[in-house]
């Protein structure tokens, strides 16, 4: 029995786990809503704006492993490309749906609203086939079921974002009803005779070095391959570190774990056994300037073989087709153990440094802040660290088994914890949320704090009040580092007009932070922000350390063209 675009789309989103989509709506897009609407398996997220829209999608995925985010064509589709950039580049799938124009205009030459003024509307769909691994537009009804189908199934087989674009005449047009999702669902399938040459070379390999260590990266959590890297991990005994958009993804706990490896701003010594070992098995791991230090933490690829995605590579040799998570179970099965490494690392192994509380009546300071918020990190926390010396506060921060950890260290788009982290509490209503933000990034996304009270969250947020853009200060300072001061203990108690129950605390001491977080813990119908108001200068030597570095390799010199 046929049915219409609307609802196949509705269908499918159903299909692939998805309960709530996000949307902001547009009359391009409004009968395409009806169409979710009608569908008892999904309920929509209202939210503040297309920029926040897109960021709840992608804080969605990161607890689901899906999303989908609904907006009008251009001037909401542009601001949702922001989001879906950091879908891309975090490796998460995100079903970005824009509605678009009719399709008769083209044909009748019409200028339309909500456009760049062209004839042509196929502009946002070229700029989309560029930040996703498919996009396809629904012109004609009887090719929908192929082309979403085929933008769905590229999505969750890539792991990256895809594009759909819905005129609004054809959200109710009929089409064929969706066939089995099994021909949707396709994950990547591992080819054995590959993945039998890639464990025989790397054993190989690894059994000529003396003293291997182990390294997670960030691509394990969409490889789905957390428990395959640790069975390897247990099979070897060697020291294991991991990078920092990879916290949280090895237990911090496990006798072989050696820390965040950032190079010169690593925790725990993890630097010293890293560049002391003489070969890096990487897993899922991903090298850019930031995870680097400015380029000066990355080992020369003779001391490392990279188990990537769906790839594994090594000096001298390359395979292809071999799911992450797959090479390391095969591997896990044929290593011969070497602990060489964990036994060095416990020789260095330092002890974790105990603050001290301060007086309730001292001036509040960073090293206060980051005691007290971390002893809030249960098994069940989920702690959000925004660009900014927030990444290193989190990042040192010992996590308990099964504790959370969410950073946006590719695209890293200053404000995007906010709506990430309501839209992963939408994802995961049993996670407790911690969030860490400053002042600079929250007044990017704040509206997105109005959302929260809508649904009840109780987020905690700690808006770190430096009074400027700090990272950007230690990376290269300027008057264009200063901001405007806000109220931002009131601003959040504005949300609530007649029914929210957010509350906003500004604290200036230890004791009225811990007053602060007491009142935090007991607000369970809504989202609470303390803000902390702390000194520019106080902030982490670890990010003065790595802004210098990132500023080195920023001013290198351009090459002379030969
Ligand atoms: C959308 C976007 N625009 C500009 C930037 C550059 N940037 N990166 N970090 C910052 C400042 C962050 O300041 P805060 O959030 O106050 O964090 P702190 O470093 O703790 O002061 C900027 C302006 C960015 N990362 N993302
Ligand atoms: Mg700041």
């Amino acid at each position: 029995m046929a049915t219409t675009i609307g609802s196949y789309i509705a269908t499918r989103l159903a299909q692939i786990g998805i309960k709530n989509h996000f949307v902001v709506p547009g009359d391009y897009n409004l009968v395409l809503l009806d169409k979710l609407q009608e569908n008892p398996n999904l309920q929509e997220v209202n939210c503040s704006n297309e920029l926040n829209c897109s960021f709840a999608a992608e804080g969605y995925a990161r607890a689901k492993g899906i999303a989908a985010v609904i907006v009008t064509f251009s001037v909401g589709a542009f601001s949702a490309f922001d989001g879906i950039g950091s879908a891309y580049g975090e490796n998460l799938p995100v079903i970005l749906i824009s509605g678009s124009p009719n399709t008769n205009d083209e044909g009748d030459h019409h200028l339309l609203h909500h456009t760049i003024g062209t004839h042509s509307f196929d502009y946002q769909y070229e700029m989309a086939q560029r930040i996703t691994c498919a996009a396809v537009q629904l012109k004609n009804a009887e090719d929908a079921p192929r082309l979403i189908d085929y933008a769905i199934r590229e999505s969750l087989t890539q792991k990256k974002p895809c594009y759909i674009e819905v005129p609004t005449n054809m959200s109710s047009a009929s089409c064929a009803p969706p066939g089995p999702i099994e021909a949707v669902l396709c994950p990547l399938e591992t080819n054995p005779k590959a993945l039998e040459a890639a464990v025989t070379s790397s054993i190989k390999f690894i059994e000529s070095r003396l003293k291997p260590t182990l390294l997670a990266g960030p691509k394990l959590k969409c490889a789905g391959a957390e428990q395959a890297f640790i069975r390897l991990a247990e099979a070897l005994g060697c020291a294991v570190a991991v990078l920092p958009a990879a916290k949280s993804l090895f237990p911090e706990d496990h006798p072989q774990f050696c820390g965040v490896y950032w190079g010169q701003v690593s925790t725990k010594k993890a630097d010293a056994i890293i560049e002391w070992s003489d070969l890096t098995i990487c897993a899922g791991c991903v090298f850019t300037d930031y995870s680097t230090t400015g380029w000066t933490s990355l080992q020369s690829s003779a001391h490392r073989l990279e188990a990537g995605f769906d790839d594994v590579k090594f000096s001298g040799h390359y395979f292809d087709q071999i799911a992450l998570s797959d090479f390391l179970n095969a591997l896990a099965d044929r290593i011969s153990t070497n602990d060489k490494s964990l036994i060095e690392y416990n020789r260095l192994r330092p002890t974790s440094p105990t603050i001290e509380a301060a007086r309730p009546t001292a001036p509040i300071t960073r090293k206060e802040m980051v005691r007290q918020i971390h002893k809030l990190i249960t098994s069940e926390t989920t702690l959000f660290a925004e660009t900014g010396d927030s990444w290193f506060n989190g990042i040192q921060m010992d996590l308990t088994r099964g504790a959370c950890f969410e950073i946006e260290m590719q695209w890293g788009h200053i404000g995007w914890s906010i709506p990430a982290c309501v839209g992963y509490a939408v994802g995961a209503p049993e996670r407790k949320i911690i969030t860490m933000v400053g002042d600079g990034s929250f007044q990017m996304t704040a509206q997105e704090v109005s959302l929260m009270v809508r649904l009840k969250k109780p987020i905690i947020i700690f808006l770190i009040n430096n009074f400027g853009y700090t990272i950007e200060v230690e990376i290269h300072d300027g008057p264009y580092n200063n901001i405007k001061n806000w109220n931002y203990a009131a601003l959040v108690e504005a949300f609530n007009a007649n029914d929210g129950k957010a509350k906003g605390f500004q604290v200036r001491t230890a004791g009225e932070l811990a007053d602060a977080i007491e009142k935090a813990n007991s607000n369970v119908e809504g989202p609470t922000l303390i803000e902390i108001q702390i000194n520019r200068d106080d902030c982490t030597n670890e990010l003065i350390t790595w802004g210098h570095f990132v500023a080195l390799a920023n001013g290198r010199p351009p090459r002379l063209s030969s």
